[in-house]
C-alpha cells in the first residue's frame, strides 16, 4: 500500500506557490527557509495583519469564518497584485478547528471563477475601511439584534450623489448637518438605534454618514435575489447596479449579511459564526 505521504502529497505536489494562512511565525519561517533552495515556491502569507514580518503579503479586512471566502479572497488578491498568474495551483493551508494550520487545499486560481470578494473591499469606489466598518457593524446588529430583537438593515457605501438622486426621503433626515462617519464607536450606537427605522442608510465614500430613512428607488430589472427574501434586498441588490455603490444587508427574516456588488451577492456571513 502507497504510504499516506504518497497520497496526500499529491495535495502540494508541483503547486506554484503555498499561500499560508494567518501562519504562526514558527510555521512560517520552516518555509522561509525553503524558498531559499533553488527550486524555490513562492510563499504568500494572507491574514489580518502581517505578524510575521512576509515579504510577499495579502491583507484579509476580516478573518472569514467561511474557509472558501477566506482561501478566495486571498487568491483573488494575489491575482490582483501580481503575485500569482491566471492558472497558478496553490497550495493553501489553514486552520479550520484550531488556531494552528490543520487543513491543506489545492486550488486553481482562475480569472474566470472571479467571485468579487476581494474586488468587493480593494475596488470599490468606498474606501476599503469604510466598507470593513459597515460589514463589522451589520455583523454586530446581527449578532445582537435591537434589544434582543432580530433586526434588519440596509446599507448603501459609496457613490452618495447617485444614490441620493435613487432614493427619496421617508422621513426627516436626522444626519442632514451632521459630520459624522462609520467607526465611530458614538455614531455605531446612532446606526444600531436607528436601524429600527425604515429605509436606507446612505453612507459617502470616505464613511461619511449622508442620510438615513432612504427609501431606494433603482430600476430592479435583472436584479435576482434568493428566494424567501424581499424588497430591501431587492432594493439592495439594484441599487449596486444603478450606480457604483455597494451595499450590506442584513436579513431581519434569516439573520444573513450579505454584501452586493454591480448587482450580485458577493459575500454572505452569518453573523453568528463569528
Ligand atoms: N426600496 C427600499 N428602500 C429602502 N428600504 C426598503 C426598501 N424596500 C424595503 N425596505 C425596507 O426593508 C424592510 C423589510 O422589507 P422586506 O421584508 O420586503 O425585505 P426583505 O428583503 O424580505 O428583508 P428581511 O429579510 O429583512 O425581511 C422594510 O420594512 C423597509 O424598511
Ligand atoms: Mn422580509
Amino acid at each position: 500500500m502507497a504510504g499516506l505521504d504518497d497520497v496526500f502529497g499529491d495535495l502540494f505536489s508541483s503547486v506554484d506557490g503555498v499561500a499560508l494562512f494567518s501562519p504562526s511565525g514558527s510555521y512560517y519561517e520552516r518555509f522561509a527557509d525553503l524558498e531559499d533552495e533553488d527550486d524555490a515556491v513562492e510563499v504568500i502569507v494572507v491574514g489580518t495583519e502581517n505578524d510575521v514580518g512576509a515579504d510577499t503579503f495579502v491583507e484579509l479586512p476580516l478573518e472569514f469564518d467561511n474557509i472558501s471566502d477566506r482561501i478566495r479572497f486571498g487568491l483573488e488578491g494575489a491575482l490582483d497584485q501580481d503575485i500569482i498568474d491566471d492558472g497558478d495551483t496553490l497550495a493553501c493551508a489553514t486552520s479550520v478547528f484550531s488556531d494552528d494550520i490543520d487543513t491543506v487545499s489545492r486550488v486553481r486560481a482562475d480569472a474566470d471563477n472571479h467571485t468579487g470578494i476581494y474586488d468587493l473591499f480593494a475596488r470599490s469606489r468606498a474606501d476599503p475601511e469604510v466598507v470593513k466598518s459597515v460589514l463589522e457593524l451589520a455583523i454586530e446588529l446581527g449578532q445582537k439584534g435591537q434589544k434582543g430583537k432580530p433586526v434588519g438593515a440596509l446599507f448603501v457605501v459609496g457613490d452618495a450623489g447617485k444614490v441620493m438622486n435613487k432614493s427619496r426621503p421617508l422621513s426627516y433626515n436626522p444626519f442632514e448637518k451632521s459630520h459624522v462617519h462609520v467607526g465611530d464607536p458614538i455614531v455605531n450606537v446612532m446606526l444600531k438605534e436607528f436601524s429600527r427605522l425604515d429605509g436606507a442608510f446612505v453612507i459617502s465614500d470616505a464613511g461619511k454618514i449622508v442620510s438615513a430613512y432612504r427609501y431606494l428607488e433603482p430600476s430592479a430589472e435583472g436584479v435576482d435575489i434568493p428566494k424567501g427574501l424581499g424588497a430591501r434586498h431587492m432594493a439592495g441588490g439594484a441599487i449596486t447596479r444603478d450606480t457604483n455603490a455597494i451595499s450590506i444587508v442584513l436579513s431581519e427574516s434569516d439573520g444573513l449579511v450579505r454584501a452586493f456588488k454591480a448587482g450580485e451577492i458577493i459575500l454572505e456571513v452569518d453573523p453568528e459564526a463569528y
